[in-house]
């Protein structure tokens, strides 16, 4: 690929006390495609998206993003009002836990429109017909609008949270494991509509998941961590079909045997 890379990562490094969370890290993104990155409990996929989108900072090692202007950041050297300005506009994070993101005392279609009134919109009618659009492409009744999310489901919840991650059109969206602790019929449903969105929107992602079917399902390209590296990336089919790293090779073949 010869395109510039929307993210770049080199050299992320990151230790807990004595536990080696990040060794040795690179990560490149480009416009408009997810990497999955993938891995056994604990092997550093949580803490490297917390690294790239600049909640955590690395012991060493550079991230930097090129914006819709074409300027590189180093994400790490953004002075915090900056970094926050970018959360609400360029980027959107998508949590395993919906609580994380929404505000549950606020109605549905608020929490849908207070992102766009974080990005400046003011005319009341544009907001509400922006809102109820966006809950009708995740799938909510519109007469769910006014509700508050405390009495939606685990499914509703988690399409509630991608309504308002999406509304304000990001380009890069960070997304950890968004369908883990769902019912399988309610993850395919789920993964179907993220799958939809991301290709119409044309987003970028990387998306953090211990499920090797939701990987090969979303994202074109894959990194597989072991113990905080990197130990093999490249095309998720190509990489699936013929892994060459032995963990890969297990990763593979357990979900086969299961
Ligand atoms: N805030 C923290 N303090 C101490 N250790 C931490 C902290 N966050 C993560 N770790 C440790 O760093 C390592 C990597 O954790 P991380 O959560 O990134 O892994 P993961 O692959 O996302 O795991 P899981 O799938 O279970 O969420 C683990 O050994 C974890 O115990």
């Amino acid at each position: 690929m010869t395109d510039p890379t929307l993210l770049t990562a080199r050299g992320l490094s990151l230790s807990f006390g004595a536990i080696p969370a990040l060794r040795d890290v690179d990560v490149d993104l480009w416009p408009g495609e997810m990497l999955a990155v993938v891995g056994e409990s604990g092997s550093g996929k949580t803490t490297l998206l917390n690294v790239l989108s600049g909640r955590l900072a690395p012991d060493s090692g550079i991230v930097r993003y090129r914006d819709p202007q074409d300027r590189l950041h180093d994400v790490h050297a953004m002075p915090a009002p900056a970094l926050r300005t970018l959360h609400r506009s360029d980027w959107g994070f998508v949590h395993q836990d919906p609580r994380q993101n929404l505000r549950m005392a606020v109605s549905a279609g608020g929490n849908v429109g207070e992102r766009l009134m974080a990005q400046g919109a003011r005319h009341y009618g544009d907001i509400r017909a922006t809102a109820l659009d966006w809950l009708s492409q995740v799938e909510i009744d519109a007469d769910r609008t006014d509700d508050l999310p405390r009495t939606f489901s685990g499914g509703m919840l988690q399409r509630l949270q991608i309504a308002r991650t999406l509304v304000t059109h990001p380009r890069l969206v960070f997304m950890d494991e968004p369908t883990g602790g769902l019912d399988v019929s309610v993850q395919a449903r789920l993964l179907d509509l993220i799958r939809s969105l991301v290709a119409r929107l044309r987003i970028a992602a990387v998306l953090v998941t211990h499920d090797i079917a939701v990987a090969r399902l979303l994202a074109q390209r894959i990194a597989v961590m072991q113990r905080g590296r990197i130990v093999e990336t490249g095309l998720t089919d190509q990489v699936l079909d013929d892994p060459r790293h032995p963990y890969t090779q297990l990763l593979v073949s357990s979900v086969l045997t299961v």
